[in-house]
């Protein structure tokens, strides 16, 4: 089993979770509600503009072009592509994109931000790719399960948001798993623990950020 095969399966219980999380049943079943949608994309934003940072971060840690052209393509897909999910949400709430934007962070969405820039700025490349992986890997594994369990329903209200994401980024993934397998084969085991634990954190940063949104989870004080 390739390294990252091995995470994929430790991560299966995380995985499992997320998927049965309030948060994607009720949008499954067209019942989430406007506050969580309004609370999930002015938070998605601005973790979105973090993980711009953090791929531009990771590009500086790269040795060739290929892999710098992997990560341009991750930052274009946020950049150009990822709105799309967010208007749709905007849809149903009966709100404007723009009005969503400059939002602070709230302590999930400002833990997971933190976690990730920081890794990048000071981690290697194999933990900066790490503690970045669990965003695209679950909502593929979101978007494909949700697609499946819809039957391809373009009437149900999230459609465009369920399509996106099962589709979208599987090609980018796949090449990423294959370099953090290179990556991980060429490292000693320590490192490859130490990249194992931000995957799993990453993991948990993503149910935590659901939950934050569902809840609408603010500073107390
Ligand atoms: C928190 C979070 N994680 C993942 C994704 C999908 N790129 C997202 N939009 N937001």
């Amino acid at each position: 089993m390739s390294f990252t095969q091995d995470l994929r399966k430790e991560a299966e219980p995380l995985f499992e979770k997320i998927y049965y999380h309030p948060f994607i049943q009720e949008l499954k079943d067209e019942t989430l509600s406007k506050e969580a949608l309004i609370h999930y994309v002015k938070q998605d934003y601005e973790y979105l503009n973090a993980m711009i940072q953090t791929r531009a971060l990771t590009m500086a840690k790269c040795s060739s072009r290929k892999e710098m052209a992997l990560l341009n393509e991750g930052i274009s897909f946020i950049l150009n592509d990822e709105s799309h999910p967010h208007h749709n949400f905007c849809d149903v709430a009966g709100v404007g994109y723009e009005e969503l934007h400059g939002e602070s962070l709230a302590p999930a969405a400002h833990h997971y931000s933190q976690l990730m820039l920081q890794t990048a700025a000071s981690g290697t490349l194999g933990e900066a790719l790490a503690v970045a992986l669990p965003c695209p890997w679950v909502y593929l594994d979101i978007g494909k399960r949700l697609y499946e369990e819809i039957q391809g329903n373009k009437r149900h209200i999230f459609y465009p948001w369920i399509s996106f994401y099962g589709a979208q980024e599987e090609p980018r993934i796949n090449k990423t798993l294959e370099w953090l397998d290179k990556i991980a084969e060429q490292s000693t085991a320590k490192e490859c623990e130490s990249m194992r634990k931000l995957f799993m954190t990453g993991c948990r940063m993503e149910y935590m950020f659901f939950d934050m949104a569902y809840t609408q989870q603010k500073w107390p004080v």
